[in-house]
């Protein structure tokens, strides 16, 4: 598909229609793979945020509930059915916008969106199953009591997300919270927001009740704080960095909202000497240089067993030397710009501060020369690398791995958990058993086993440590919207008896 002359000029999406930005500010949108500026959007303020918040709230309240955070699971099954069914009529589109605001591959954007309608699907499916779940009763030890368990909309929520997968990070709360009966207010990164924005306008026509998801853009200190912040919110769910995830704990402390924190992370790979490599390789390959490794669960710290570290190299320098960099609109494409000038700053001066402390870059490190513009960087892999360094210890969001090596299991097991973070890891031998051993030894949220990355909207995601609490997608990220309520009935006609009644005089 050709680039769109002009990018679409939204607003924000406040109580089902488009609203100006109260201060009438606007962000640049810039395509990093071109450096040009290609649109802008708005840049929401606190008071912007009070109309959200405010739409929502009317929302979840409007006719006591009826229309939607009381409705039937069914009714809003309907609704996140039909967004579905707009993100796969639109894919190509919304594939579109996502490259050219993040630099990510098409095919690769294209793959996102896929998963975003199959997110919406999937919790649909629980909205409609959730009914049938209510007043789950409570075995009890005393006969004279029945107990069961209302599962409620917790009430607004506040989702706050990262620019990696823009808008599939977005879907893995609002389609959530839209199923639990929440009504939201969505912020997603100033660094793209376009395609959820255009989830505004794919609400709008489908006929989404005004206010049960709204959209504000703009930058985390100046719309995402004053959401964080606000005491109509009744839960924060947040992806992004540790450091703002810390900032964001400590606002809704004051309130003792209830926060999930989806963080970064600094996985490790563990490859055993009893592997094909190629076949290796190619998973690190995907774990690290992937949406150019600006991926939480990255790859970021690769386990060599020392009997097969050299061939292993050799051929990962091979296979790196193979990826198609280009704009992400070509086809071919495997590695596309990072997202921003700024990460790209960051990134570099990962690997320089890495040159200086003494590691190797084997491969990469630089701008690909046949690229004079926009943000891209090589593949890179870093080795002799020491424990204390920075490309050890920080996650680094860019198309770089660095390299340790290993001689025993237990040496392979103290270096993968020698991180403050703990979202991912994954082992790769012949040997299942040393598999399974391993993944109980891992402190990390996910483990993969012969494999590295895949993920399904089925199964839990999330980290330990520093990279947070909380578990999306599944049956756990329902639960991150609902309230549980026990309901306990005293069914006896005896009195109680705890006190002796007056004596009648
Ligand atoms: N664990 C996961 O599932 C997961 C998934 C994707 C990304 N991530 C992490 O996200 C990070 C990259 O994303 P990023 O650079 O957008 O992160 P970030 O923390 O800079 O920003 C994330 C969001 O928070 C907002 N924000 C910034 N400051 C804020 C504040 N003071 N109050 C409220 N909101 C604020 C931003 O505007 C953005 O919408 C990486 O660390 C990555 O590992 C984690
Ligand atoms: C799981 N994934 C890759 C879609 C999002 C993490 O950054």
């Amino acid at each position: 598909m050709a680039a769109p002359s002009a990018i679409p000029r939204r607003g924000l999406f406040i109580g089902g229609g488009w609203r100006e930005p109260s201060l009438g500010r606007r962000l640049p949108v810039v395509n990093p793979a071109t450096e040009a500026t290609i649109g802008d959007i708005p840049a929401a303020t606190a008071e912007d945020v009070e109309l959200a918040v405010s739409a929502a709230r009317d929302a979840f309240g409007r006719d006591g509930g009826r229309h939607w955070s009381r409705a039937p699971g069914a009714v809003r099954a309907k609704y996140l059915k039909a967004i579905a069914a707009k993100i796969k009529d639109k894919k190509s589109y919304l594939a579109l916008l996502e490259t050219l605001d993040s630099g990510k591959p098409l095919d690769e954007a294209a793959g996102d969106m896929e998963d975003v309608a199959a997110c919406f699907e999937y919790y649909a499916d629980l909205a409609e199953a959730l009914d049938g779940k209510q007043r789950a009763p409570i075995s009890l030890p005393m006969e004279k009591f029945e107990s069961y368990v209302l599962k409620e909309p917790i009430g607004v929520v506040g989702l706050i997300t990262p620019w990696n997968y823009p808008l599939l990070m977005a879907t893995w709360k609002v389609a959530p919270a839209l199923a639990a009966g929440c009504t939201a207010v969505l912020k997603p990164s100033e660094l793209a927001s376009l395609t959820c924005l255009e989830l505004g306008g794919i609400c709008a026509e489908i006929g989404l009740p005004p206010g049960v998801l709204n959209i504000i853009t703009g930058l985390g200190t100046e719309a995402g704080a004053p959401l964080a912040s606000h005491p109509h919110v009744d839960k924060i769910a947040f992806t992004g960095s540790t450091e703002t995830g810390k900032r964001i704990m400590i606002t809704a402390s004051q309130m003792v909202k209830p926060v999930s924190l989806e963080l970064g992370g600094k996985s490790p790979l563990i490859v055993f000497d009893d592997v094909d490599i190629d076949k290796a390789v190619e998973w690190a390959m995907f774990g690290c240089f992937a949406n150019a490794g600006q991926v939480c669960s990255a790859t970021s710290r690769l386990l060599l067993h020392e009997k097969i570290a050299k061939r292993f190299l050799d051929r990962l320098v091979a296979w790196a030397k193979s990826i198609k960099i280009s704009d992400p609109l070509e086809e071919g494409c495997r590695l596309g710009s990072v997202v921003s000038e700024g990460q790209y700053q960051k990134i570099m001066k990962f690997i320089s501060t890495a040159r200086c402390e003494g590691a190797t870059i084997l491969y990469g490190g630089a701008r690909p020369q046949h690229l004079k513009r926009g943000f891209f960087i090589e593949p890179t892999i870093i080795t002799n690398v020491s424990t204390s360094m920075q490309i050890w210890r920080e996650e680094v969001f860019g198309p770089v791995i660095c390299v340790k090596e290993f001689r025993t299991e237990r040496e392979a097991v103290e270096l993968a958990n020698d991180t403050h973070y703990g979202l991912a890891g994954a082992v790769i031998s012949n040997d299942l058993e040393r598999c399974e051993r391993i993944s109980k030894a891992i402190q990390s949220g996910i483990v993969w086993i012969n494999c590295s990355q895949p993920c399904f909207v089925q199964a839990p995601w999330g980290g330990n440590k520093r990279s947070g609490f909380g578990r999306e997608l599944g049956q756990w990220g329902l639960d991150n919207y609902l309230s549980v309520k026990q309901v306990t009935k005293y069914c006896s006609d005896e009195p109680y008896g705890w006190y002796r009644p007056p004596s009648k005089l």
